[in-house]
Formats: structure tokens, C-alpha cells, sequence
């Protein structure tokens, strides 16, 4: 293990050119996830802000006009193969809308048999069975369950469950998780929220979590950084930073945002 950060975005800007038309989706942008202890920081932002581009350079899905991001001190960009398959193994996601991410005629089962095999997890097909169930069972699931369905035969909220299993599966040091509770009921996402907290502590992998909605990054970042036209405005603990905004645009962005406070009662009026 070095003594490099985790992951590190040095500098990281992002022209779309289209058309003629140049849009800066990233704009400088620097950012160090420590090795340890375990954190959640949040990239919070409203649509457009550059939110996805970030998460999408990470995961390598797109390149930077330039800047860097450096996992344990190395440019993802130069990594060559074997090493960017242990990156991608490190480094997981987990989307918004994860119905997108299955393949509607494969079981569920595919989708764990196929990361097994493809990061040469198991070496017999009875530790690849353990360690799915030891994944499932991390998210509150059951292979019987889910193993043999199909993917359309699962809610929102079991499929997210599922992407966090798989996650789970690889033993991976940082969860890219874009707007994962975005699209579950309220019930759902406080269990969502839960598992990610206690992979963070039980389990020691981090979390980039991206998201518009504020009331969640309080309840469970560390850190928070606020983007605002592909530029972080604002950084800072994530409780400091809402209830004391410092920056224009964060404090619109937060005035916006109804923060559930605990020690707040409901004003509720006579009845009759
Ligand atoms: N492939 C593309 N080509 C051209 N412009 C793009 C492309 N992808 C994103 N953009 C532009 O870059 C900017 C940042 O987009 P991005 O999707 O990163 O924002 P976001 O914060 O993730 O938004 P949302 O919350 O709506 O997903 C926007 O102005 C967007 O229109």
C-alpha cells in the first residue's frame, strides 16, 4: 500500500465541442480522496453543473482535455491494461437509473457470474456461489430471491441493492455512486443510505457520492464539495458547509433545499 492518496483529480477540465459550440463542463477541478480512514464525499450540484462529466472522467468513460486523475499516484490515463483492470476493480459505480446497466434477457445470476469470471474471483464455481451470497448479504438479500429472475422482474430499489452487491463483490476501495437514490422510495433510500454507511465503516471503501439533493448529503457526507458551472465554489464538512454557506451559489442552492431537522416538531393545527 503506498502513501499516495486514494484517488486524486489534479486540475481536471472538460471542453465539449459540438457543432462549433465549446461547453467547459469541467472547469479546474481538484479534488484528493485520502487512502484512509473510509469517507463519503459528495459532489453536489444542480443539472449541468458537471457533475456526471467528473464521475464519467473518473470512471474512465471520458477524457479530460486535460488535467489528471491519479489513483495511488499513477495516471489512470497511462495505466496499462492488467492495471486498469485492478483500477476498475477498485474503483466502482453504481447509477441513477439501474435498469440501464442490466441486460434485460440475462438472469440476475449473469450479471455476478460475469464479474467473477471476469476479475478471476472464485476458482471453484462453489466460491463463486459463497461469495455472491456474502454479497447479497451485505444489501439484506437472498441469492433464492433474485439469483434466477430477470431483470424486469425486480423493483428499482431491489435492482440498486443488486448494483451495490456487485460492487460489494469486487472488495472495491471507492464506490462511484451518481445519483443512486434518486430514483427509490423514501423507505428505500434510508436503506440505501444505511448500506453505504456501513460499507464505509464495516468495510472500509469509500464513496464519491454525486447528487442535486442536499438533504441526503447531510445525513450522510463527510465531506462536500459544491459545484457550480463545472467549478468547485465551495468545499468543507459537509454539516459546516450547509448549515453556513458561504459562497453565492451555495447558499442558493441550500435555501432551495428543505433540511429534515429531528429536533423540529410539526406545527400541527386543531383538528375541527
Ligand atoms: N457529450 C456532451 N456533449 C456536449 N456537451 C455535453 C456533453 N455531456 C455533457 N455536456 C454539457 O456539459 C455540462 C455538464 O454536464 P453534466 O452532464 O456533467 O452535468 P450534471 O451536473 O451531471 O447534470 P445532471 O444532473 O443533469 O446529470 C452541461 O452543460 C452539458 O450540457
Amino acid at each position: 500500500m503506498s502513501d499516495s492518496p486514494l484517488l486524486e483529480v489534479r486540475s481536471a477540465t472538460k471542453v465539449y465541442e459540438k457543432a462549433g459550440e465549446r461547453t467547459t463542463a469541467l472547469d479546474n477541478v481538484s479534488l484528493t480522496l485520502p487512502d484512509a480512514p473510509a469517507t463519503i464525499t459528495t459532489i453536489a450540484g444542480e443539472s449541468g453543473s458537471g457533475k456526471t462529466t467528473l464521475s464519467d472522467a473518473i470512471l474512465g468513460f471520458t477524457t479530460l482535455t486535460s488535467g489528471q486523475i491519479l489513483h495511488r499516484g499513477r495516471d489512470v490515463g497511462s495505466l496499462d491494461k492488467e492495471d486498469f483492470l485492478t483500477y476498475r476493480r477498485e474503483v466502482q459505480a453504481i447509477f441513477q437509473d439501474p435498469f440501464g446497466v442490466y441486460n434485460p434477457f440475462y438472469r440476475i445470476r449473469h450479471v455476478f457470474d460475469l464479474a467473477v469470471k471476469r476479475f478471476g474471483l472464485a476458482t471453484s464455481k462453489a466460491q463463486a456461489r459463497e461469495l455472491t451470497e456474502d454479497a447479497l448479504r451485505v444489501v439484506g438479500m437472498r441469492g433464492a430471491e433474485v439469483l434466477d429472475k430477470h431483470p424486469h422482474q425486480l423493483s428499482g430499489g431491489q435492482r440498486q441493492r443488486l448494483m451495490m452487491a456487485r460492487a460489494y463483490l469486487l472488495k472495491p476501495r471507492l464506490i462511484v455512486a451518481d445519483e443512486p437514490v434518486s430514483m427509490v422510495d423514501a423507505s428505500l433510500r434510508a436503506l440505501i443510505l444505511d448500506i453505504m454507511l456501513r460499507l464505509r465503516d464495516e468495510q472500509g471503501i469509500s464513496f464519491l457520492y454525486i447528487t442535486h439533493d442536499l438533504s441526503t448529503a447531510y445525513q450522510i457526507g463527510d465531506e462536500i464539495c459544491i459545484l457550480y458551472q463545472g467549478s468547485i465554489v465551495e468545499r468543507g464538512d459537509t454539516r459546516e458547509v450547509i448549515d453556513n454557506p458561504r459562497h453565492e451559489y451555495s447558499q442558493l442552492l441550500i435555501s432551495s433545499i428543505p433540511i429534515p431537522d429531528p429536533d423540529v416538531k410539526w406545527e400541527t393545527g386543531p383538528l375541527t
